[in-house]
């Protein structure tokens, strides 16, 4: 297996990193622009595999739509083949078939798709016949399991004959992604009511639009912690905007408790170190992919922080809770379920000379470990795993001073 070694270094003076573009708005442009027919101007679509995979799919069009391990791709392209009346074959890795999707395919039978399950019921892979007629202009969709669920249902919403009414069942979590749908849709034209747990969509044409995305808010999440963990220094994340469509913007409110300051300027954020005045508890409900990020930094800073809201963690790319809990070992950290559902960070008192972090074939791994170089060596187990959202990140530590020694 390939390892990765980072030397230990503390300063990074005046850095600039061109941060790589939202793959979340990416695969929600892409889908709008397939169904208004591509008369967009899009521009800063990611590098990131997941947004490359929907490219290549929605351009080929193959009969078997392999999504690899995106889930959005997953669960945008299966909304997407069953409005365009497609048959089509979804498919991905070994632990795409185990993210469950059964949510989705319900709504979408409800409104009248012919959804066929290959392998285990409610888990790709599945055969999409198409939505022939619209059954129902009304769904019950569970909030608690994905939203991306709902933001499928939402794009493909406007072009059902009826329209669409989805009713949120239940605790709804990443709420930011269904409102970065809404927000990206209205951009694009669409009109739609939310009130209390209902949200409407009549009939209506998405309107051709100038789009450019942002780069990505859970990618800036790195270059954050980094900062918060060194000793001394300054970086400067470029295209980021104060007012973003990303729920993980909510990073600089939580690293101005963890010792970085953010200063918007110049179409970036600079970041600066300022005094730690302690993370107590945080809800991760709304920004699920914030949690690894948050829980390394504070383990690496000693702060007792107590997390709430990682339900969902289990269900991404790994297992993110016991990936977590396993590798903030090799430090003398945990991260203790001390309730149901509730969790502490149990920081690290003594930092061993080096350590090796087991990547679970999940991107966020490598990248919420790689700030522990201001401690220690770390090496990195299959470091091409970033190239799911964030393909330059190693290129960046480079730009950033660290040293990354590439070892077969
Ligand atoms: O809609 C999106 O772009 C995403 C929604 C979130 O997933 P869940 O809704 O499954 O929490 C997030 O974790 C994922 O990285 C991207
Ligand atoms: C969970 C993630 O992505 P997805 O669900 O789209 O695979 C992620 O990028 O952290």
């Amino acid at each position: 297996m390939e390892v990765l070694h980072l030397a230990q270094k503390s300063d990074f003076s005046s850095t600039h990193i061109p941060l790589p573009s939202s793959k979340s708005e990416s695969n929600r442009v892409l889908i709008i622009d397939a169904l208004t027919e591509g008369k967009n101007q899009i521009s800063n679509l990611a590098e990131a595999r997941d947004t490359q995979t929907m490219i290549s799919l929605l351009k080929k069009n193959p009969p078997l739509y392999d999504v690899l391990d995106a889930g959005t791709t997953m669960r945008f392209l299966t909304a997407y083949a069953s409005i365009t009346n497609q048959n089509k074959v979804m498919t991905g890795t070994a632990r795409m078939c185990e993210r469950p999707i059964g949510i989705l395919v319900d709504a979408l039978r409800t409104v009248g798709a012919e959804i066929h399950y290959l392998g285990v019921e409610g888990y790709p892979p599945m055969a999409i016949h198409g939505l022939s007629e619209q059954k129902s202009d009304k769904v019950k969709i569970r909030g608690d399991v994905s939203s991306q669920y709902i933001s499928a249902m939402l794009m493909i919403a406007p072009l059902l004959p009826k329209g669409l009414e989805i009713e949120l069942e239940g605790k709804v979590g990443s709420r930011s992604y269904i409102e970065m749908t809404l927000d990206t849709m209205s951009q694009f034209g669409i009109k739609y009511t939310w009130e209390e747990n209902k949200i409407k969509v009549a009939t209506q044409a998405y309107q051709p639009t100038t789009f450019a995305v942002e780069s990505d808010w859970s990618g800036a999440g790195y270059w954050f912690s980094l900062l918060a963990c060194a000793d001394s220094g300054e970086l400067f994340l470029a295209g980021l905007k104060e007012n973003s469509l990303q729920g993980d913007a909510k990073v600089v409110d939580i690293m101005a408790q963890l010792g970085v300051k953010s200063t918007f300027q110049n179409g970036g954020v600079l970041l600066q170190k300022q005094e730690v005045t302690g993370l107590e508890t945080w809800d991760f409900t709304h920004c699920p992919d914030l949690a690894q990020t948050i829980a390394v930094t504070c383990a690496i800073l000693g702060q007792n922080a107590t997390f709430t809201g990682l339900e969902s963690l289990k269900i991404k790319e790994t297992d993110r809770i016991y990936a977590l809990q396993q590798e903030l070992a090799k430090f003398n950290a945990d991260l203790k379920e001390i309730e149901p559902e509730v969790y502490q960070v149990i920081p690290s008192v003594t930092m061993p000379a080096d350590v090796k972090i087991h990547t679970y074939d999940d991107h966020r791994m490598a990248m919420a470990f790689m700030p522990l170089l201001t401690k220690t060596r770390v090496s990195i187990e299959d470091p091409s795993v970033v190239d799911k959202s964030y393909p330059s990140f190693w290129k960046h530590c480079q730009l950033a001073g660290i040293s990354v020694l590439n070892q077969a």
